[in-house]
């Protein structure tokens, strides 16, 4: 039974004498252990699928399954279910991070010894312990972010709705919200992750489903769809000068020669590329990188592509 189950969702907001269709026919599944990244651009559906998932608002036709349960008919969903949504974070500010993880962990269902074992654990797994009696108001805003995220955790949910996690951390607060996202991954539970930072996406993520007006208009495995994207360019740099006949060489197969920066570019085959190697000969090839693109290039392309559609 899978974590997370989406099929053929549907949503129409009335604006007055206007009908906005948010989701048409939005399907989509995560695996145990899987970070999915859900990207779309502003008012692509994202939040409205997110809260349709969460239980939150009705879909108009379709259905979620969490871990084969109904959120809209069986409140048993929810349970297994953990939420960190942006802009509302899931504490008491009075509240200490302890006193914050039990009175969740209690909420969601399980008994209070428990639930104080869990703070602990989540605490220590957090770094932090040494913040445990200090109120949620005190602590930084990446202590309050990794905070949000453990008590989304206390109750052992099956899969984890995570919206925009590291918005606003420091380099360093980033890096270790993004080391505990994969951790939790890692121990079995689905994360559903929405975000404009798609470099955090990219590093992150197992696979990406990108949204455009309400659609599904990619899902792949984010390093395929990277490398799908990726030029066939190759960067060659070498030891000492090029000699005239060289120059016009490989030229003559389709490279161009940047001087300046010192490098041969080739565009072409693996075959065309050992062509101009050979051609270099007998020159000291230093280094060779094919041209990579970035989730944000792919991204802005796919939405290119599938605007004029
Ligand atoms: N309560 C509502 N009433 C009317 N229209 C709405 C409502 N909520 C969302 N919409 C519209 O539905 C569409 C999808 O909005 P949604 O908030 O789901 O997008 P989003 O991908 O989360 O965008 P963002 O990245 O800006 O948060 C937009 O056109 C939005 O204006």
């Amino acid at each position: 039974m899978k974590p997370l189950e989406v099929y053929n969702l549907h949503k129409q907001y009335q604006q007055g004498k206007q009908s906005i269709q948010a989701i048409s026919g939005l399907s989509l599944s995560i695996n145990a252990g899987e970070i999915l990244a859900f990207l779309g651009a502003n008012g692509a559906g994202k939040t409205t699928s997110i809260k349709i998932i969460a239980g939150l608002i009705q879909p108009d036709t379709g259905w979620v399954k969490i871990a084969g349960c109904n959120p809209h008919t069986n409140p048993q969903a929810l349970r297994m279910l953990g939420t960190v949504m942006e802009g509302s974070r899931n504490l008491y500010w009075r509240l200490t991070a302890e006193e914050n993880l039990e009175y969740f962990g209690v909420l969601k269902g399980i008994n209070s010894s428990k639930a104080r074992k869990q703070a602990l654990r989540l605490l220590d797994q957090f770094g932090l312990m040494h913040k445990r009696k200090a109120p949620v108001k005190t602590l930084s805003r990446g202590m309050q972010q990794k905070l949000s995220i453990a008590v989304a955790l206390v109750h052992k949910p099956k899969l984890l709705l995570l919206d925009e996690p590291t918005l606003g951390l420091d380099m360093e607060a980033s890096e270790s919200v993004k080391a505990l996202v994969r951790q939790i991954a890692s121990e079995g539970c689905a994360i559903l992750l929405t975000t404009h930072q798609l470099d955090i996406a990219e590093e992150i993520s197992d696979r990406v489903a990108i949204i455009q007006k309400g659609q599904i208009i990619t899902e792949e495995p984010t390093k395929e769809i990277i490398k799908r994207f990726s030029g066939s360019s190759y960067i060659i740099k070498v030891e000492g000068e090029l000699d005239l006949l060289q120059i016009t060489k490989i030229e003559t197969l389709g490279a161009i020669v940047e001087s300046e920066q010192e490098r041969i570019i080739y565009t072409g085959t693996k075959e065309g590329l050992y062509k101009v190697l050979a051609a270099l000969e007998p020159l000291a090839i230093l280094q060779v990188n094919q041209d990579k693109a970035n989730l944000t290039q792919v991204f802005l392309k796919l939405l290119k592509q599938h605007s004029y559609v």
